[in-house]
């Protein structure tokens, strides 16, 4: 009799469709179009980072994938196309510079444990499972002790940090986070990066949209760059330099991996 298969990890074996893959996508905004033939992957466990310049296309990229935004192409997650897709408790999303919602009174706790609601059958109260999650969630973040604040009553960085925490509560395989580190000190973003360490070591796969690697730098896997809505490298996060006057840089002596040319003025 064969051993078992050696577990991919929370994936499972069987389930090894990539976490998220895009083919040929193209978005139109306001009649312009924004991406053009975008190709990427995301392994199950890989932690990929998505850097380019401002206006680059980079938060419309992970909008589109988590099926905010219309577009044509493919794209799919853990191989279901997107627009069929409805196992949400899946995926983690942290949008950029998430919005308070003003004029709401919700704490810190009831804002996170909305993140579990996926995992919860309709209209049912909250098992002690997702209690849990979410006290685990918020504890990761170093909020431990803001549970019950209004989240109005938080500065930016740590409003960023629970939606940080929103998202780590329905525990998903996929985290889509779009500058997460936005606002954030120096101090957090550290934690942060200890805190996607642990869960990129347990399978999670991470698409993190950023500006300055920082301490993410070491955990990436892959680093893709856009440029006017182009992938301009997908590959080697060690050829790429963190952003510069609004511009990511690829390290020089690597032209085999810019297609199409840089323009101008913009790469060293
Ligand atoms: N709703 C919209 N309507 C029209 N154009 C849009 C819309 N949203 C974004 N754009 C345009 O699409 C392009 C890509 O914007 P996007 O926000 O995706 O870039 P980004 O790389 O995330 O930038 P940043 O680093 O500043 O967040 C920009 O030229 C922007 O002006």
């Amino acid at each position: 009799m064969s051993a078992s298969p050696p577990d991919p990890g929370r994936t499972g074996a069987g389930r090894a469709d990539p976490a998220l893959s895009i083919h040929r996508l193209d978005v139109e905004l306001g009649g312009r179009q924004v991406l053009h033939d975008v190709r990427l992957d995301v392994g199950a466990g890989e932690f990929v980072a998505l850097l380019g310049a401002n206006g680059s296309g980079k938060s419309t990229l992970v909008r589109t994938a988590v099926g905010l935004v219309p577009f044509t192409g493919s794209i799919r997650l853990f191989g279901t196309p997107v627009e069929r897709f409805r196992d949400r408790s899946r995926l983690g999303y942290v949008p950029q510079r998430a919005a308070t919602v003003s004029g709401v009174p919700a704490s810190v706790g009831e804002v996170v444990a909305s993140g579990r609601l996926t995992h919860r059958r309709f209209a049912g109260l909250p098992r002690a499972a997702d209690k849990r999650a979410v006290a685990a969630a918020i504890d990761a973040v170093g909020l431990s002790g803001r549970t019950r604040s209004p989240l109005v009553e938080l500065s930016g960085g740590q409003q960023q940090r629970v939606h940080i925490a929103r998202a780590l509560a329905g525990e998903p395989e996929l985290l889509v986070m779009d500058e997460p580190t936005a606002g954030v000190d120096k101090e957090n973003t550290e934690a942060l990066a200890r805190l996607l360490a642990g869960l990129s070591d347990q399978g999670t796969a991470v698409l993190l949209v950023a500006h300055e690697l920082g301490p993410m730098r070491p955990l990436l896997d892959r680093a893709v760059v856009l440029a006017d809505g182009r992938v301009v490298h997908d590959g080697d996060p060690g050829a790429v330099r963190d952003a510069e006057h609004g511009h990511t840089h690829l390290h020089s002596g690597q032209p085999d991996r810019l297609e199409p040319l840089p323009r101008e003025g913009v790469w060293p």
